[in-house]
């Protein structure tokens, strides 16, 4: 019997290593049932190695997994079917007509009749494919066949949707599709894993959001939690000043303790990191203007998640 628990994942001290690469560490992940989570990170940041971990298609050199409450080793079967796995690039038998591949798996799924044909028609309807039924699976565009794959995994209703990078070779119309479609389904009251390094996108698609950085789960949280822990890590404080700054407004901003960065764009335009608080900034102003140099406007400069990712690629390449 299903046991009602407040989290379709959790994850607790998962270690992935591949000889003496260690791929994911230390992680610890709890994801509420219902909700959109994105998994954010550049190349080879462990997103596959943690989903294939979830799948029990790779076995963790350390941790535990739980899905829907159930440890996915003792229950492995349970954990197996209540998840759909769309994987990066999976492969499509080109041959097939577009409702076959549909009809072959939900056969697979131990759906017959009425029954089988119902739930493939729901799930052509629901990818936006009605109309292709009858189209040779080859002669889909990779947008379209991404959402066959995506009707595929569907099949058989799982809990937990777990996509590898769905989005990849999508075109405009098939993610504006892919958004639509996930939303339907996390409000039909399954879980959705989605991984992507495409994160303006993701930001949008998602409830939650967990930064995946050299195996490390840096952030996890909503996707204004995240956006806001990132950004209040470094704040970039803009300042505009009415009139010219003095020969000595940069090396007097420097001498300022938690003034990191400092970059005199022109005579009127400043920006640099801030460390200290909103008080520490307030006083740093106040003294500012104290000594002559006039500011008329501070900005805050927040960091969209695509660019604190290349900042943290361009941290690694520097080092
Ligand atoms: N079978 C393997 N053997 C050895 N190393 C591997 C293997 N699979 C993955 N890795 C390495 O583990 C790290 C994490 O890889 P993984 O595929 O999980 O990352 P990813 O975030 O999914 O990256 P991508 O977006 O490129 O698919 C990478 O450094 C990768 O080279």
């Amino acid at each position: 019997m299903e046991t009602a628990t407040q989290y379709a994942v959790c994850i607790s001290d998962l270690r992935i290593d591949y000889g003496s690469h260690v791929a994911v560490k230390d992680m610890n992940l709890d994801i509420p049932q219902g909700v959109i989570y994105g998994l954010v990170g550049p190349n080879g940041a462990g997103k596959t190695s943690t989903f294939k971990a979830l799948t029990s298609l790779l076995e963790p050199t350390n941790g535990h997994i739980s899905i829907n409450g159930h440890d996915i080793v003792k229950k492995r079967r349970h954990a197996q079917t209540s998840i759909g796995y769309m994987p990066d690039l999976a492969p499509v038998a080109s041959d097939l007509r577009v409702w076959e591949f549909l009809d072959l798996f939900a056969a697979c799924h131990g759906l017959e009749g009425k029954a089988k044909k119902n739930r493939v028609n729901e799930c052509l309807s629901l990818v936006e494919l009605a109309d292709k039924r009858n189209d040779n699976c080859k002669s889909l565009s990779r947008g379209m066949m991404q959402r066959l794959v995506l009707a595929k995994t569907m099949l058989h209703r799982p809990s937990l949707l777990i996509l590898d990078e769905p989005a990849s070779g999508m075109d405009v119309r098939s993610r504006v599709s892919l958004r639509r479609i996930l939303r339907q389904v996390s409000d039909e009251g399954a879980t959705v894993m989605v991984s992507s390094h495409i994160l303006p996108e993701l930001s949008e698609m998602c409830d939650m959001i967990g930064i995946l950085h050299h195996g490390q789960l840096l952030e996890t949280g909503t996707v204004d939690e995240v956006m806001h822990r990132m950004t209040s890590l470094l704040p970039h404080i803009h300042l505009t000043l009415a009139r010219p700054a003095s020969s000595h407004w940069e090396s007097w901003l420097k001498t300022k303790p938690k003034v990191k960065d400092v970059h005199v764009h022109s005579s009127l335009s400043t920006s640099f990191v801030y460390e200290g608080d909103n008080t520490e900034l307030s006083n740093l102003l106040m003294e500012a203007m104290q000594s002559d140099h006039p500011i008329c406007r501070v900005t805050e400069k927040r960091h969209s998640l695509e660019q604190i990712l290349m900042e943290l690629e361009e941290e690694e390449y520097s080092r």
